[in-house]
């Protein structure tokens, strides 16, 4: 995917100013910089929840139309949220179902009667969404609400959803936000498990400089709208704007 000179305005304010970077296939790649620096904005464009007001989004080789999120969804992008978007009342097996939903073809008549095709399709779904729960060893809490997980559990359902729909590229919105070192260092292993096993592009958002780089291949610092370092972590580890964006230096 390549973002080619891309420019968001809100109104008077510039939340992205003139951007342009790529993920590769089978990568890790993290957008990180200080608060407000414009990432959540970034991700929202590639999920197709923001239309950029200027430049161009490229996806597979071809320049992407303006398009819906679900469209967005449906080639292929799958995205975790920074408050936990999660149905609470339900349990996780059935809140990791409704990441297949891209997925269902068979009519709501089929459904309804539990015809061939359905059927054929359910069970599939249930194999994947079975396969995807192991793999984050949330068997345990398969039938549990959601809404009685521990804040890291929550967070890992949630990765489980996104992986429900076997994204080609899986968008993460600061995964470990809010969590204790224990519960970071799992959600790195899974993330990092997640991209040796499926061979998903990963592109996450993180707020926290150390969290990422030893996850990410390569990382885009942005701030205040701007793009000031792009590279592996240790070139942007070195980084003098990086290095004064961290510290506060002022502009
Ligand atoms: N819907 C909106 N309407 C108006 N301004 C917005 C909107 N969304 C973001 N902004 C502004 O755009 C800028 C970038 O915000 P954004 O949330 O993308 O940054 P961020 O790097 O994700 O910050 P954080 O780390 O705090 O989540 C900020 O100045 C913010 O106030």
């Amino acid at each position: 995917m390549e973002m080619k000179n891309i420019t968001l305005r809100f109104g008077g304010v510039v939340a992205i100013n003139d951007i342009s970077f790529d993920i590769r296939e089978g990568e890790v790649r993290a957008i990180i910089g200080p608060n407000g620096a414009g990432k959540s904005s970034m991700l929202n464009i590639i999920s197709g929840f923001y239309t950029p007001s200027e430049g161009e989004v490229w996806y597979k080789g071809a320049k992407r139309p303006p398009m819906k999120p679900f469209e967005v969804a449906r080639m292929g992008v799958a995205r975790t949220f920074q408050n936990i978007a999660l149905f609470e009342g339900m349990t996780v097996l059935d809140n990791v179902m409704t990441g297949r939903l891209t997925h269902m073809h068979a009519g709501v008549f089929s459904q309804a009667l539990w015809f061939g095709k359905a059927r054929a399709e359910e069970m599939e779904n249930r194999e994947k969404v079975e396969r995807v729960i192991d793999f984050l060893e949330i068997q345990n809490i398969r039938k549990t609400p959601v809404g009685r997980l521990p804040y890291g559990l929550k967070k890992r359902v949630e990765l489980a959803r996104a992986l429900a729909a076997e994204p080609s590229i899986l968008l993460l919105d600061e995964p470990m936000a809010g969590m204790n070192v224990e519960e970071k260092e799992d959600m790195s292993r899974f993330i990092l498990d997640v991209n040796d096993e499926f061979g998903t592009t990963i592109c996450l958002i993180e707020h926290d400089m150390g969290v990422v780089m030893d996850l990410s291949d390569r990382v885009v610092v942005m701030d205040y709208g701007k793009k000031i370092g792009d590279g592996t972590p240790d070139e942007v580890r070195n980084n003098q704007d990086v290095i004064d964006a961290y510290l506060g230096v002022p502009h």
